[in-house]
Order: structure tokens, then sequence, then C-alpha cells
């Protein structure tokens, strides 16, 4: 990096160069100056107290003189140091060559640690990679003196040979071996580098568009001898040389090329607009082929051969051509009678000014005119089945514009009712929501509820008493003597007076007590009432065990089976138990699973028989007693 006093003196420059822009063209420095980069810091001071001095003289044009000289030295040294850093990253850390080149070298030194071509070959083969095939390694001998560097002579001649035809076959700018010996200009070998730089940052940025060497020229080979603007505005500038008189073209060239210089963003636009006249010969260019090979004189069948297709394809270039070459006229015409026809002192703002008005004239005015532009082979009736064709596509547009806003209000009102529709069941699911945890909170309280009520249920039944002995009257059977009965009352409370007739007195009458007596005259149903509560206390857990007990005749079947099953009114006690069960259970069935067995057993004669036994054996379990 400079020190500070030079990068202070680079600013000035580059703040100089700026104010030059406007500057009136043609001012030479008289003076020459030596362009040494270690050098720079003292001419940097020297150069302000001279020009104190002089001006205390009055002698303006002098000041400027050296100020420029100055200015355009420290500019080359600037130009130089980008080259030398450039170089310096594009070699490998280490690398042998790499300690010959100074950060900030002098002109000398620069020239010097090139000379052998190395550097510059290796670097272009990293740039382009195979454009040299054979570098040679040869550069020992040429840093230790000039003397050194001519006994390698040969080999870095090869090298040197090598780089030149390369960047040359690349079309790059390009240098004379001389300008690195004595008395040559280094300048345009910093010009060769920085352009190979420029070069490969625009190949590393993906190569997009046209490459265009300081955004102003497309570089071809370059012809020194040419005088041309293209060549002077390419060629490098001598701040090494002396300056004077003979070098004012130079100097000329050199503020045009200021005046033009064009920033990065202006090539990325121009990449851009490269694109849209891509784009505008694929879409115009290639419709305007369709036209030409559409049929309309009947030799729709007419075969095509290479040459027909090399023909119409050149035509749609020319006539492509000749339709930018006229827009090209168009606008040189406009500017020139927008400037006035006075070009020799336009600046770059009424430059841009005039551009500015002719493409709002474009947009304004003749944007559609555009059959004027138009050139179908020069025949007026392309032009005008161009603009019928131009007024249907707006048609066609203008259609779809229409189709698309009904599209649009359609999928809008879709939407809505959508929705509408999403929050009516959100509402509606909210509600549901809610239903549902109120329902939960029902449940778990009739959940509750019903547990102490099963709870209650069988303390109750418990509380009648876990033993109870019931008593039937049997009525008198038909065909039986009805004689007097021995039943002389029946109490509510359970009692039940029996009457002997063959005893007197107190002993005629005996009281037995029951939990119940039924009379003679009580239904079947109203005998099981008193029994259905214990059914529950089965399903609720509870062992329940109802028997019969009597003597023969006396009504135990009657009572626990029923006269007749098939009215379901005089069903007995077994029968109603069991459809109780199952109809409890099946009210239960989301809660509770039931399994329900049946065996029905006779114990008669102190024998135990089976029976729901179907094999006909009348199974007795004389052994069942054990239990
Ligand atoms: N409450 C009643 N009302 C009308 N008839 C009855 C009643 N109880 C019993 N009988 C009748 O009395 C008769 C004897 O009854 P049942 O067969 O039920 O007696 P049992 O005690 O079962 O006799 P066993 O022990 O011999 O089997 C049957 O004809 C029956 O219909």
């Amino acid at each position: 990096m400079p020190s500070q006093e030079t990068k202070n003196t680079l600013d000035s420059s580059l703040s100089l160069s700026k104010s030059l822009m406007g500057a009136p063209l043609g001012t030479v420095p008289h003076k020459s100056h030596n362009d040494n980069t270690k050098g720079l810091n003292s001419s940097s001071s020297s150069s302000s107290s001279s020009q104190y001095h002089c001006s205390s003289f009055g002698d303006q044009d002098i000041i400027d003189d050296y100020e420029l000289a100055q200015r355009k030295a420290a500019e080359a040294a600037w130009r130089r140091y980008q080259a030398v850093e450039w170089l310096q990253k594009m070699m490998d850390q280490g690398a042998s060559e790499s300690y010959l080149l100074p950060k900030q070298p002098t002109e000398e030194e620069f020239s010097l640690a090139l000379r052998n071509g190395l550097i510059l070959c290796n670097v272009l083969n990293k740039v382009n990679p195979g454009a040299i095939s054979k570098v040679v390694e040869n550069p020992i001998l040429t840093i230790q003196s000039a003397d050194g560097a001519a006994q390698s002579a040969i080999q870095y001649f090869e090298n040197m040979r090598n780089f030149l035809v390369a960047v040359g076959n690349m079309k790059l700018l390009t240098f004379e071996a001389s300008d690195l010996e004595k008395g040559g200009s280094s300048a345009k070998v910093v010009d060769c580098v920085l352009c190979l730089k420029g070069y490969h940052e625009w190949k590393e940025a993906g190569g997009i568009g046209v490459w265009r060497y300081g955004g102003t020229v497309k570089i071809t080979s370059l012809q020194k001898e040419s005088s041309s603007f293209l060549s002077l505005i390419c060629s490098s500038e001598s701040t090494d040389e002396s300056i004077d008189d003979s070098v004012s073209s130079n100097e000329y060239d050199q503020q045009i090329l200021e005046f033009l210089h064009i920033s990065s963003d202006i090539l990325l636009e121009e990449s851009k607009a490269a694109d849209a006249l891509t784009f505008l010969f694929d879409h115009f260019g290639l419709e305007l082929l369709q036209t030409y090979l559409t049929d309309r004189n009947g030799f729709d069948q007419t075969p095509l051969n290479t040459m027909l297709i090399d023909a119409v394809l050149r035509k749609v270039v020319h006539d492509f051509t000749r339709l930018l070459t006229l827009h090209g006229n168009q606008l040189e015409l406009v500017l020139k009678q927008s400037l006035k026809g006075d070009l020799d002192s336009v600046s770059k703002a009424e430059f841009i000014e005039a551009i500015s008005k002719y493409l709002k004239q474009r947009i304004c005015g003749d944007s559609n005119d555009f059959s004027k532009l138009c050139i179908c082979g020069g025949k007026s009736g392309e032009i005008q089945v161009t603009s019928s064709q131009n007024g249907n596509y707006l048609e066609r547009l203008d259609h779809q514009q229409k189709l698309l806003e009904e599209l649009k209000s359609a999928f809008q009102v879709s939407s809505s009712d959508a929705k509408q529709v999403i929050s009516n069941w959100e509402g509606e699911v909210k509600r549901l929501e809610h239903h549902i945890q109120g329902l939960e909170v029902t449940s778990s309280s009739y959940h509750k509820v019903l547990e102490e009520n099963r709870l209650l249920y069988n303390q109750v039944q418990d509380l009648k008493g876990s033993i109870r002995v019931y008593c039937r009257v049997r009525p008198f059977l038909p065909g039986q003597v009805s004689g007097q009965s021995t039943i002389d009352y029946i109490g509510e409370n359970g009692n039940i007076m029996i009457m002997n007739p063959h005893k007197q007195g107190k002993d005629a009458r005996k009281v037995f007590s029951f939990n119940k007596v039924f009379g003679t005259n009580v239904t079947q149903e109203e005998v099981f009432a008193d029994t259905q509560p214990l059914i529950r206390s089965v399903l609720d857990g509870f062992n329940v065990c109802i028997f019969a007990y009597g003597q023969t005749g006396s009504g135990k079947t009657y009572t626990m089976s029923g006269p007749d099953l098939s009215t379901e009114g005089t069903w007995g006690v077994n029968y109603r138990a069991l459809r109780d069960l199952f109809e409890i259970s099946k009210s239960r069935i989301n809660f509770v699973s039931y399994e329900v067995s049946v065996q029905m057993i006779e114990i008669y004669n102190e024998q135990v028989r089976d029976l729901l036994i179907t094999d006909g054996s009348n199974k007795r379990y004389p052994q069942v007693l054990s239990f």
C-alpha cells in the first residue's frame, strides 16, 4: 500500500481527474516528470512547494502544467500498483517467482520482474488455462542483475513471445517485448496486465454479454499506427514519456477517456441491453421469418434447400439490421436537431438531456407508429399486415385483460364465499365443542350420581335384610274339597296366624312371622315385585340367592316357573328375574360387559339332579352335596 502521503497525492489526483472533465481540452504540461513510485512522496512534497513558489510569481499555467504532470505520474504509479496487486493475487502463495515482484515496484523493478515472462505466462495460464503450452522456468538469473537477465535472454524471450502471441490471439491489449527493456514503455505493459485483469474478472462473473475493456471499446487487434478514434482511446497513457507539445493528442485522448469514463454499473446495463436486443430479435426477427415462410402464393409445397434457407435467414437478419439502422439514424437526426447542430461544444449533461428528450418523444408520440419503423423488404403490403397483426394482438390483449378481470372478480367472490363458509364452520365447531364439554361435565356428574345411587340402593337392600323369607299361601286346587282353611289371619307386617281346629284354647292358634306373607289371591307379578330389586343388585356385583322351599304340591314350581310359559303374565320368579337381568345388562352395555350363564338343578330326596340336561340321561350329582 502507498504511504499516507502518497495516498493523499493519489486521492487528489483522482479528484483532479474529475474536475478536468469539464475543462477546455488541449492544455499541455510543459514539464516532464519522472514516474518513480518510490519518489512519489518527495515529488509530492516538492511539488507543493513548487506550486506555492510559482503561484507567488503568478505563473498559473506553469503551476497547472506541473500539477497535471504530477497527477499523471501518480496515476501511472497507481495503475502499476493495481497491476502488481492483481498479478500477486493470481500467483500462488509462496511461488518461487512471487518474491520477484515487490508490492510497490518502481518502473524499473516492475520491468525487471516481468522481463523473463514467467509471471506473465503463469498468470495467463490461470486466466486462460492452456493458453501457453510450455513455460520456460529459469527465473533465477534474471533477477540477479541486468547482466543475469541478458544471460537468460533466450529463455525469457521464448516466454515473452509466447505470452504476446497468446494475448494477441485473445484480442487483448498487447505490447512490444522491448517495452520491458530500458527506455521501453512499461505503461503499455501495465495496460496489458490491467486489460488481462478486466478480462479475467468479466470471465469470473460469468462472461455475460460482450466484454469491453474500459467499457468503451471492444478489443480487437490493436493497430499501433492507426490514428482512428478507437485506437487512440485504446492506446495507453505514457506517463513515463516526456510530456511536451508533441503529446498533446495523447492528452486530448486521455481527457476523452476520462469524459467517457464508464462505470461497472453501465457495463451491467450494457449487458442487459444486449439481452434485450437478443429478446427483440427472438421476438420480432423470428416472427419476421415466419411471415416470410407463410404461404400466400400457393407455393406451400415448394421444397426448401440449404440455399433457400440461407437466403431467407440472411434476409431476416438484413431487414432486422436495417430496422436497427433506421432507429440509429433517426436517433442521430433527432439528437442533432435537438442540439441544433451545434455539436462542437456540447457538454455531457446537454447530450444526456437530448437523449432523455428523444426517449420521451418516442414514449409519448411515436411509440405506436410501429409501421414506420418496420421494414419488410420495402413492401407496403407487409407493413399493413404487420400493422393489422399488431392491432390483432392489441385486441387479443384487451380481450384477455377483460377475461383476467372477470376471473379476478369471480375469484374474489368465491374467496369471500369460502371465507364465509369457513367462518360458519368454525362457529359450528366451537358450538359443538362447547356442547361436548357440557356433556362431558354432565356425564361425569351422572356417573357420580349413578355410583352414589348404586351404593344407596344396595344399602337399602341390605337394610331390608340379607336373608328374607316370604310365605305364599296356595289356594285350593280345582277339585279339592274346599274345607275350612287353616289360615286364620294374614297381617300386613308379615305375620300369619294358623288355626288348628283339632286343638282348643291358646294352642289352637299359632302366629308365624315372615318378611311378608302373600295370600291366595296374589298374582305372580306381585310376588316378584319384592324380589325384583335384588336382580339389579346382582348386576351391581352382589351375590343373591332365591329359592323356594315347601312340601310337595305347595306351589314351589308355580311360584318359581309359572304354570304357562307361553303367557308372560303367569311367568314365575325365574323368568321374570332373567328378563330383568338381560334388560338391565342391555341398558348398561356401553359401560359394563356382562356374561350370563344358567344352571338349573333339583335337589330331591337328598339327590341333586341337572334339570337342563338334554341327553335324557337324567343325570344325578350325589357328589355335589359336598358344597
Ligand atoms: N298360587 C297358586 N294358584 C293356583 N294354583 C296353584 C298355586 N300354587 C300351586 N298351584 C297349583 O298347585 C299344584 C301343585 O303345585 P306345584 O306343582 O307348584 O307344587 P310343588 O310344590 O312344586 O310340588 P312338588 O314338590 O311335588 O313338585 C299345581 O297344580 C299348581 O298349578
